[in-house]
């Protein structure tokens, strides 16, 4: 059987990087008799690669979750909340070096500087520094802004070396991200449950039943009170009236634990809609 993992594209972005760790991982895992095969998928945007699960055409993604500069990705966010049946198998941390890719011959010459905008938020300060009058423009994927670089000298790009070699690019800058240990976080995610018994955190949203005071207070003490520690708390609009939120959080606990489910059972008490995205355990990638 051939399983698609959809990703970020085109070819040459981080997403595709941790997918392919993914793919390699996978391989590594399977049993050796299994006929399964692999194969990666780009698509044009994280929603997409998403959606692409939802819809069958994928049985796996790998989306950007959370930068160490710049925090959470909300296009991933809101999506795993819209399409409510996704799960999370896996987390994939990734050290991510950002290069300025140009065929100008020096920085003085460009006037334009195209990337995905977190990493354009990642590099802001070496920007302002290095490249103070440029215009920046965001793009779907560090790799779609590698497009038509060759055609316009006073443009750059700010990918990985990894895409530069990829595409046969000159790089004119290397780790221009402004703080050196900067890592982003991906899910693997799919339609199906999460089986291993070791997973170490659980990831959920809610909202919660009225915006009266302490409604968030009420459920975040379940989790005090039980002694289980948070590791990220977000916010995000649900789109429905202006300063009305949805919340995120990640859980260093396994949804299967005892301690676990009596927090849940009680979460249902102080929520109004509740939807766990899973438990998994958390790979670093190195490099
Ligand atoms: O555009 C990419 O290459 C992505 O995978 C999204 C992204 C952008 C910047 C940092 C991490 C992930």
């Amino acid at each position: 059987m051939n399983q698609k993992i959809a990703h970020l594209g085109p070819p040459g972005t981080y997403a595709e990087q941790a997918a392919f760790f993914y793919l390699n991982w996978l391989k590594a895992h399977s049993d050796i008799n299994s006929q399964r095969s692999f194969e990666l998928c780009p698509y044009s945007t994280i929603a997409q690669s998403l959606q692409a699960i939802a819809d069958k055409q994928a049985e796996i993604a790998v989306v950007p979750v959370e930068n160490s500069i710049e925090g959470s990705v909300n296009m991933t966010m809101d999506s795993l909340w819209q399409l409510g049946n996704l799960k999370i198998q896996l987390a994939l941390v990734l050290p991510i070096q950002h290069t300025l890719i140009s065929y100008a011959t020096s920085l003085d010459n460009i006037k334009t500087v195209y990337s995905h905008p977190q990493a354009l938020a990642q590099c802001q300060e070496w920007i302002s520094q290095f490249l103070p009058n440029v215009n920046l423009i965001p793009r779907n994927s560090t790799t779609e802004a590698l497009q038509g670089l060759e055609e316009e000298v006073t443009t750059a790009a700010i990918s990985s070396s990894r895409a530069a070699q990829l595409y046969n690019l000159p790089i004119l800058a290397r780790g221009i991200n402004d703080y050196p240990e900067n890592c982003t976080r991906f899910w693997v995610v799919s339609r199906e449950e999460n089986h291993p018994v070791d997973c170490t955190h659980t990831s959920l949203a809610f909202s919660v039943p009225a915006n009266v005071p302490g409604a968030l207070m009420k459920v975040l003490s379940v989790f005090a009170h039980l002694g289980i520690n948070l590791s990220r708390i977000e916010s995000r609009p649900t789109k429905r009236y202006l300063g009305e939120y949805l919340f995120y959080l990640d859980i260093e606990a396994d949804v299967n634990a005892q301690i676990m489910k009596s927090a849940l059972e009680e979460l249902r008490n102080y929520t109004e809609i509740l939807k766990i995205f899973g438990s998994y355990s958390v790979l670093p990638i190195n490099l």
